[in-house]
């Protein structure tokens, strides 16, 4: 299968002409604003299983476009806070955007790119600030130089961008309705850009976007990661070619450095919950591993509610000699994957529930 943009450029292979909508379901679009917010079942089974409680501080660290922190912050009964960060600007003042519209007023949303989450201060700043009074560049991420320029293909290929190709799809045959006109590939460009990253700067309504220093360590109780992912689990998908085993790795790095993070950010006794909506184990199980292994002070706990099927016990080999590392028997019920194929009938998701145990020397260890 080739996507809609591949068609532009690639000489052979599949499209398919959707002649006929799948679902017959009305827009929701300006239906109810700020009343309902319409997700994925499996996205608010991640909301609780995080279990945000009352008074909570509570860190989503890839909050845009909001579905989530809002679920959160309802479960909170708007009383708390939860400190809600985007690398997207315009992602950000969305958030702003649909809090307000949700009239939900415990919700602080910021720039921030959640690679560098965690701040560093010198000794004579006052520790019992949770907002940083420096800057963080140049912090705990030794190969930021690397990951900023991975962001940049990743991102490419992310949830946000199928869903701006399915747009445009629709865009593209109301023209080919109307004896189409030549659409070139800037302007596809143009448009999936401006559907991933939002309308732009001076035409968005949401509030004055702050930029975020990063957080002091364990200065969280609860830390939802609702990863950038491969996406391999949203549907209609027909084509996953612009995916390779490289990319797929590549997402997994890139998870590994924010669980960093999240890590740091947690206090001991805290939750950290980590979704993705990929089917991919590398993504999933493979992260499971590498949090469990890495931070010895980190147990799966269970989750509800539980609707999810059973996690990917095993590992896997690839012919190049890579070797993914997945669960050991008895961590599967533990998280929940949730296959599309199966007769529950989600998106493909997966949801790992962390508690962090309170072993102050390691967690100190972390953040020196
Ligand atoms: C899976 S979506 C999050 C969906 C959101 N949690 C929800 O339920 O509405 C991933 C988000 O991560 C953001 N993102 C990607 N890289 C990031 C980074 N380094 N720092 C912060 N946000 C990032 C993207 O802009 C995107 O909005």
């Amino acid at each position: 299968m080739i996507s809609r943009s591949g068609m532009f450029r690639v000489t052979e292979g599949l499209a398919v002409d959707m002649s006929d909508r799948v679902f017959h379901l009305p827009s929701f679009r300006d239906v109810l604003e700020g009343e309902i917010f319409l997700q994925n079942l499996p996205s608010i089974v991640a909301a609780r299983a995080l279990d945000p409680q009352k008074g909570e501080r509570i860190l989503d660290m890839c909050a845009a476009p909001g579905g989530k922190t809002t679920a959160i912050a309802i479960l909170m009964k708007d009383e708390g806070e939860i400190v809600a960060v985007d690398r997207s600007h315009n992602k950000v003042q969305g958030i702003h955007k649909l809090a307000a519209e949700m009239g939900l007023s415990c919700i602080t949303p910021y720039k921030l790119d959640a690679l560098k989450a965690v701040c560093v201060r010198n000794e004579s700043e006052d520790l019992s600030d949770p907002s940083c009074a420096k800057d963080n560049h140049g912090g705990h991420i030794q190969d930021s130089n690397f990951m900023k320029s991975e962001v940049e293909k990743i991102e490419s290929i992310t949830f946000e961008r199928l869903n701006a190709e399915n747009d445009f799809k629709k865009a593209v045959s109301n023209e080919k309705a109307n004896e189409s006109s030549y659409i070139s590939k800037a302007d596809i460009r143009k448009e999936m850009r401006r559907k991933r990253n939002g309308p732009g700067r001076n035409q968005c309504l949401g509030g004055k976007v702050e930029k975020s220093k990063g957080f002091a360590p364990s200065s969280f109780d609860r830390v939802l990661l609702d990863a950038p992912c491969s996406a391999l689990g949203l549907r209609p998908r027909l084509f996953i070619g612009e995916e390779t085993i490289e990319s797929l790795r590549k997402h997994a790095i890139y998870q590994r450095r924010m669980f960093d993070q999240a890590v740091q950010l947690v206090r001991p006794g805290g939750v950290i919950v980590y979704s993705t909506c990929t089917i991919n184990p590398g993504e999933n199980e493979a992260l499971v591993r590498y949090a469990l292994d890495t931070y010895k002070f980190l147990s799966l706990a269970p989750q509800h509610p539980r609707i999810g099927g059973p996690g990917l016990v095993g590992r896997f080999e690839f012919p190049d000699g890579y070797t993914e590392e997945w669960l050991r028997p008895g961590e599967e019920e533990l998280v929940q994957r949730f296959d599309p194929s199966s007769p529950l009938d989600t998106i493909g998701f997966f949801i790992a529930k962390f508690v962090v145990g309170s072993n102050e020397t390691d967690l100190q260890n972390l953040s020196s």
